[in-house]
């Protein structure tokens, strides 16, 4: 999918009502606007679509409608054409930017009365001929153009009036409803902020191959992941993990969720056949055409490759996947698959001989962002291949009698257990006096054991003053209070509790909304205070979070990767706590470091063919006598 600026590729349902004053609607499945100028410099869109042919209206006194353009979704009601322009699966990112190229160039276009400036009328009366209208596709934004449209913006056209804010209760600080800022930098515009290897996964994915990216713990998988997600076309892109803690992470649901062949289990050919019977499932697997899955590494392989042989079933297409463009990211030296006791042993998706068939391009992040210190890093990297030296394991024993707590909140246990976790919370919690408040979630109907499974906001949560909490959405970036930053409850206003954080923020806890999409599709949503105690935390739920204050017992690491994943929550050295390190807790699985020495030749190899252009002859005659050399190396 293409878009930027000036150019954007969607659905299109234009509107208008005819002489006898009755609706009209043409829909374009896949439409291309263009934002573009006639010799007059006047500002058109023009819509194009491969049946229909290209209409053009005048950016003249327009209307724009953008709450949901988040979802891909936006609406242009053109004043004088009489005409309303519905814009869907628009991929977010590029809708932002097409919609600020608007508003930023028509209001650049207007002197301060609103008015077309004069220079331009003069022209116009100049060069008024029958000539055949020439167009040229508008300029990208510029700084001037953001500088001018703020300078010709009076301050009353500026805003959209939002509702008047509720006055709360004998707070005059709140005069009168407080203007929304027509237009601001939404998060995602800022692709600004991924660093250039995350740039170029973004674009790989756009080019549409099917691609692997990983990186170890904090390389900025996850927080990518949400880039890509937001540069594809929203209706056939389709958001997962293997867990639903790391599902609500990048915005989306499980694997299992969308997949709609329960836990797998069963013949190939039986769930081919249970997705075709079941239309929803067949029809999300129809409509399906980018799947994003993080977390790779906890998906069991044969239940990946019954994944693709439904997908090519349902689809009735024999490429890999049936032609759905996979985009998966995980670290296979985290956590393994989590399969049923008694099941024949787990497999990694790499170990399935789907996997070369699916994969076209991988991608490996290397800069660290959750960790600042080289030296905690260089740590964290040796403990993910397995290898942990005096030094290293003298440095871990080091932290276990350090002091990281401060203001009264306490460091977050993890535990290799998910019962031990919950013994711990439940404990401290009935230590603490004062009055006990219950928060119940509210749940669409029935569906609470699913959202218990999907989402990371608990049904029920008890919560007292003095209670470690942990935040469980992201609710103000900048301010720092993100999914994972600890707490603790000092008081409750109007029945919400109120948390002060690490960095002395103090926040009201009121209740959010997790939406999580149920196998026919249907939005389920379930509305909680964004708080779980945090006490403790199991080491399987912190996997995808940046914890800033945690102490861990290793002891009883069950799992290869699992020590890894714990240590590589923390922030920092210093706010980290091992109490009884032993470097026989920290073991990597054998078949994964192999995986990764086959993954970085590979990659090497990718790195050699420049995206898009074809090998030179003396690539060529290098990889040839690499691939010679490897087999000799493995006659030997
Ligand atoms: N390009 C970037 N610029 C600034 N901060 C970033 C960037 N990429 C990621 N981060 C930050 O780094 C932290 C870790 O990112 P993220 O959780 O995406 O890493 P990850 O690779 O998914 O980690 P894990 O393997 O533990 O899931 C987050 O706080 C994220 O906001
Ligand atoms: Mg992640």
């Amino acid at each position: 999918m293409e878009g930027g600026d000036s150019f954007l590729s969607c659905a299109v349902t234009l509107e208008w009502m005819n002489q006898g004053s009755i609706t009209r609607k043409v829909n374009y499945k896949t439409a291309s606007l263009r934002l573009i100028r006639n010799e007059f410099r006047e500002m058109f869109m023009e819509i194009t679509s491969e049946k229909h042919a290209a209409i053009r209206f005048a950016l003249k006194s327009v209307n724009v409608f953008k709450k949901f353009m988040v979802e891909g979704k936006a609406s242009i009601k053109f004043q004088e054409a009489g005409c309303t322009l519905f814009i869907s699966n628009a991929p977010p990112t590029n809708l932002v930017g097409f919609l600020r190229t608007i508003f930023v160039k028509m209001t650049g276009d207007k002197d301060k009365g609103g008015n077309t400036t004069p220079a331009k009328q003069t022209m116009r009366s100049k060069l008024l001929s029958n000539k055949a209208q020439a167009f040229e596709e508008i300029s990208p934004v510029t700084v001037a153009d953001i500088h001018n449209a703020k300078k010709n913006i009076p301050k009353s056209t500026l805003t959209t009036p939002s509702p008047p804010a509720k006055k709360r209760k004998n707070d005059d600080s709140v005069k009168g409803p407080a203007p929304k800022k027509l237009y601001s930098p939404s998060p995602l515009t800022n692709t600004c902020s991924l660093n250039p290897e995350q740039q170029r996964v973004l674009e790989a994915c756009l080019g549409g191959k099917n691609i692997f990216f990983t990186g170890s713990a904090g390389t900025g998988k996850s927080f990518l992941l949400k880039r890509i997600v937001a540069a594809l076309p929203p209706d056939v892109t389709v958001a997962t993990a293997s867990t639903g803690v790391a599902a609500c992470h990048v915005g989306g649901t499980t694997l299992h969720a969308f997949a709609g062949i329960g836990d797998g289990s069963g013949t190939v050919e039986h769930l081919c056949e249970r997705a075709m019977k079941l239309p929803l499932v067949a029809q999300k697997w129809r409509k399906c055409k980018h799947l994003i899955i993080d977390e790779i590494s906890m998906v069991d392989g044969g239940f990946f490759e019954k994944l693709e042989a439904v997908a090519r079933h349902v689809r009735k297409n024999d490429k890999p996947f049936g032609g759905i463009q996979l985009i998966l990211c995980g670290d296979f030296l985290q956590l393994p698959p989590v399969v049923d006791k008694g099941k024949n042993g787990k497999r990694f998706c790499f170990q399935s001989p789907c996997w070369d068939k699916c994969i076209q391009l991988c991608y490996e992040l290397k800069q660290v962002h959750r960790q600042k210190d080289s030296e905690f890093i260089s740590i964290l990297n040796s403990i993910r291949i397995g290898r942990v030296t005096k030094e290293i394991s003298d440095r871990l024993v080091g932290t276990s009698r350090q002091k990281i707590e401060s203001d009264g909140i306490l460091a977050t246990r993890l535990c290799s257990h998910t019962n031990d976790s919950k013994m711990i919370n439940d404990s401290k919690l009935s230590d603490l006096d004062g009055e006990e408040k219950i928060f119940t979630s509210q749940d669409s109907d029935n569906a609470t054991k699913l959202l218990d499974m999907q989402t990371i906001a608990p049904s029920k949560l008890l919560l007292k003053v003095g209670a470690q909490v942990m935040l469980l959405k992201n609710v103000n970036v900048n301010a720092g209070l993100v999914n994972g930053a600890r707490g603790v409850v000092v008081r409750f206003d109007e029945g919400f509790p109120v948390v002060r954080f690490k960095n002395k923020k103090e926040y009201t806890a009121r209740t959010e909304r997790w939406y999580v999409k149920n196998s026919n599709g249907s939005l389920l949503c379930r509305r909680q205070v964004p708080l779980n105690l945090a006490w403790a935390f199991s080491i399987h739920k912190s996997q995808g979070l940046t914890l800033d204050c945690v102490e861990m017992s290793l002891s009883k690491i069950f799992e290869a990767g699992q020590a890894y994943v714990a240590l590589s929550r923390a922030q920092s050295l210093d706010t980290l706590r091992v109490l009884d390190f032993d470097s026989r807790h920290v073991w990597a699985d054998p078949n994964v470091l192999e995986f990764y020495q086959r993954f970085r030749r590979r990659v090497q190899q990718m790195e050699i063919i420049p995206l898009g252009r074809p090998l030179s002859d003396k690539t060529n005659k290098k990889l040839k006598l690499r691939e010679i050399l490897e087999k000799q190396m493995k006659q030997r």
